[in-house]
C-alpha cells in the first residue's frame, strides 16, 4: 500500500512564480492495484510520483508505505521496494555499458558495491533467459553498449531492471510515450504480464487514453493538482476511451480551454 495524506506541495515559494499545485491532496494505492494516472498537461501527475518515489519532498503531510511513515526516508532507500520507469529510454540504463553490465548493476540495486567484479558470469543463462522472454533479440547482444539499442529495446531492458531486485511497487512515468505505436505495444504488454507475474502494485501514469481504459484494475484522472475521476472495479472495466475524452472535455469547459 502507497499513501498521501494531506500533502500540500508550493513550487517556487515566496517568490511571484509561487503555485500551489497540491493543497490537501490525498491518493491510496492498494496493494495489487494497477493504477493508470491520466490527465491534463501540468495536473500533477509527474509530481505525484515523485513525492511516492522521494524525488520531490511535500511542504506539509505524509507519505506511508505499507501503513508505515516514509516521507523523511531518501529516494535511495525508498526504491529498494520501488522500481521506476521514465519516459525517457535514456534513463534508467547506462549507455556507455553493456547490457550485461547494466544487468548486474541492476541486480545489485541497493547492496554496497566494493572492489568486486562488476559482472558475474555465473548469472549470464539466467541474463539470457530473462532477456530472451522479451522477444527483442536482446539475449545475443549482452556485450553490446545500452547506447546503441533503440529506444523500445533500451526501455525494455529498463523495464527488467527495474523488477529485477524484489521490488513491491513499480511506478511507469509515461513510460511508452517516447515509442512508436507497434514498439509501444510491445513495451505495455510486458509491462502488464511483469506486474501480473510478479504480483506488484503499480502507477503507471500515461496520455495513452487505449492503454489507461485497456489495463490496469483502477483510472485515475487528475486535473489541477486534484483526482478528479477514480474508478475501479467492474466500473473500470467497462469504461471507454470515449468515456474518459468526455470527462476531459468537461474538465477543459470547466477551466475555459
Ligand atoms: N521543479 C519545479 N519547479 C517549478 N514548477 C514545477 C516543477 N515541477 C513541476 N512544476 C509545475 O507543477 C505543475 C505540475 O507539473 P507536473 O510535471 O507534475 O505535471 P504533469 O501532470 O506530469 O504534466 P505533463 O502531463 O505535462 O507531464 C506544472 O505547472 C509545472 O510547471
Amino acid at each position: 500500500m502507497l499513501a498521501l495524506k494531506h500533502i500540500y506541495k508550493y513550487y517556487n515559494p515566496g517568490t511571484v512564480n509561487e503555485m500551489c499545485l497540491f493543497e490537501d491532496f490525498n491518493f491510496t494505492v492498494q496493494k495489487g492495484e494497477f493504477v493508470s494516472v491520466v490527465g491534463s498537461n501540468g495536473s500533477g501527475k509527474t509530481s505525484m510520483l515523485n513525492l511516492i518515489c522521494g524525488s520531490m519532498e511535500p511542504d506539509k503531510g505524509e507519505i506511508l508505505m505499507n501503513q508505515k511513515p516514509i516521507t523523511q526516508v531518501k529516494e535511495y532507500q525508498r526504491l529498494a521496494s520501488i522500481g521506476r520507469v521514465y519516459q525517457n529510454p535514456a534513463l534508467g540504463t547506462c549507455p556507455d555499458m553493456t547490457i550485461l553490465e547494466n544487468l548486474s548493476m541492476a541486480e545489485q540495486k541497493g547492496k554496497c558495491f566494493g572492489l568486486q567484479r562488476g559482472t558475474n558470469k555465473k548469472r549470464i543463462p539466467q541474463y539470457r533467459e530473462m532477456l530472451a522472454q522479451l522477444g527483442l533479440g536482446l539475449e545475443d547482444k549482452l556485450q553490446v553498449k545500452v547506447g546503441v539499442l533503440s529506444g523500445g529495446q533500451r526501455q525494455a531492458l529498463s523495464l527488467l531492471m527495474s523488477v529485477m531486485t524484489p521490488v513491491e511497487f513499480l511506478i511507469l512515468d509515461e513510460h511508452t510515450a517516447a515509442l512508436d505505436p507497434k514498439t509501444a505495444d510491445v513495451i505495455m504488454q510486458l509491462t502488464d504480464r511483469i506486474i501480473k507475474e510478479k504480483k506488484l502494485t503499480a502507477v503507471m501514469v500515461t496520455h495513452n487514453l487505449r492503454y489507461a481504459a485497456q489495463y490496469g484494475n483502477r483510472l485515475v484522472m487528475m486535473h489541477q493538482g486534484k483526482a478528479v475521476m477514480d474508478i475501479k472495479g467492474e466500473e473500470k472495466k467497462r469504461i471507454k476511451i470515449e468515456d474518459i475524452l468526455e470527462k476531459f472535455n468537461e474538465i477543459s469547459i470547466e477551466c475555459g480551454n
